[in-house]
């Protein structure tokens, strides 16, 4: 075997939070996409597993004593009724902690390249069930596919049709725990959104947009100043038509009549910052 996923960001256009379980779990509503940036995960055969973690951000995970891309292939072997053998390399370019769902994506990554490698022709229904106990943002990685996130994370349903456009992601380099920005939180509920079945172009998409949030936005803000000064250079940039903050951050995204305006962008933003522009995948 030598199988290769790719592990493709994931940007929140859009979250509301609708809600509580008893559980403190939060209910939300968000339009997840995916692109530009992306993590790698390459697999060989072995007689155990193991995971070897490189690329510009794989020094942030050293410290992990449990990757979330070995926690699911663990809970892929034990659903498959498999020994979990596999050498994976993670190529860590996306940063870690940053409201992109990196690890989420990662995660995602092992359970297809591994439903493959094992043989195990799981459904995307059933690894969705493997993945959300691992953790709320890894279902709408499994099919790496834009869609509406409802419930915790787990229930996911189509996203409107959307149109060709560009994203530009840029994250201050700070690194911002979900539970801290969840906890930081006040204030009610949001109601969920209601968007049309298609967007014939992204300045629509970008007009609707305008009209929901991230209600993560704020308190991420309040906890990390630098978000801000990110948003003001965002929307200062020509031809930017939304700037907001994916997940519970710290990365925002700029979103772009196109892909060649969003990368082109780029340079005019400090270099001390990460940046990412291209199209958005799906
Ligand atoms: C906020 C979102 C939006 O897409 O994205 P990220 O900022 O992580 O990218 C996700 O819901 C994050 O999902 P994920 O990062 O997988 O969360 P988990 O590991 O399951 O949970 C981490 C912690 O976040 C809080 N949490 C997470 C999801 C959710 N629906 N409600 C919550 O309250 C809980 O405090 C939980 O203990
Ligand atoms: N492969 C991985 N990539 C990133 N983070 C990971 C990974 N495995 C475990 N983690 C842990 O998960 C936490 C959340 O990571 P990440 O998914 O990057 O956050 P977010 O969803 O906010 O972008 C990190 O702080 C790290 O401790």
């Amino acid at each position: 075997m030598s199988l290769r996923e790719a592990a493709p960001a994931k940007v929140n256009l859009f979250l509301h939070v609708t809600g509580r379980r008893a559980d403190g779990y939060h209910l939300l509503d968000s339009l997840a996409v995916f692109g530009p940036a992306a993590d790698e995960l390459r697999g060989e055969s072995a007689s155990s597993l193991s995971l070897r973690v490189e690329g510009p951000f794989g020094c942030a995970l050293a410290g992990e004593a449990d990757n979330l891309v070995l926690r699911a292939a663990r809970a892929l072997a034990e659903r498959g009724g498999v020994s979990p053998r596999a050498a994976l390399t993670l190529v860590k370019r996306l940063p870690v902690a940053s409201g992109i769902g990196g690890g989420s994506a990662d995660a995602a990554a092992a359970l297809r390249l591994l439903n493959r490698a094992w043989g195990l022709s799981l459904d995307e229904t059933e690894l969705r069930e493997v993945a959300l106990p691992l953790g709320a943002d890894i279902p709408v990685c499994v099919a790496s596919r834009a869609a509406r996130m409802g419930g915790v994370g787990d229930v996911i349903t189509e996203a409107p049709a959307l149109p060709r456009c560009g994203l530009l992601l840029v994250n201050p380099g700070v690194a911002l725990p979900t539970p801290e920005v969840f906890r930081a939180r006040s204030g009610g509920f949001s109601p969920p959104a209601a968007l049309p079945a298609a967007w014939p172009d992204a300045a629509a998409m970008a007009a609707d947009l305008a009209q929901l949030g991230n209600d993560l936005e704020a308190p991420a803000v309040g906890l990390r100043p630098p978000i801000g000064e990110v948003l003001s250079a965002l929307r200062a940039l020509p031809g930017c038509l939304l700037a907001r903050m994916s997940g519970s951050g710290a990365t925002c995204f700029g979103l772009f009549a196109t892909a060649e305006e969003a990368r082109a962008t780029c340079d005019a933003l400090p270099a001390a910052w990460w940046r990412e522009g291209g199209a958005l995948t799906g």
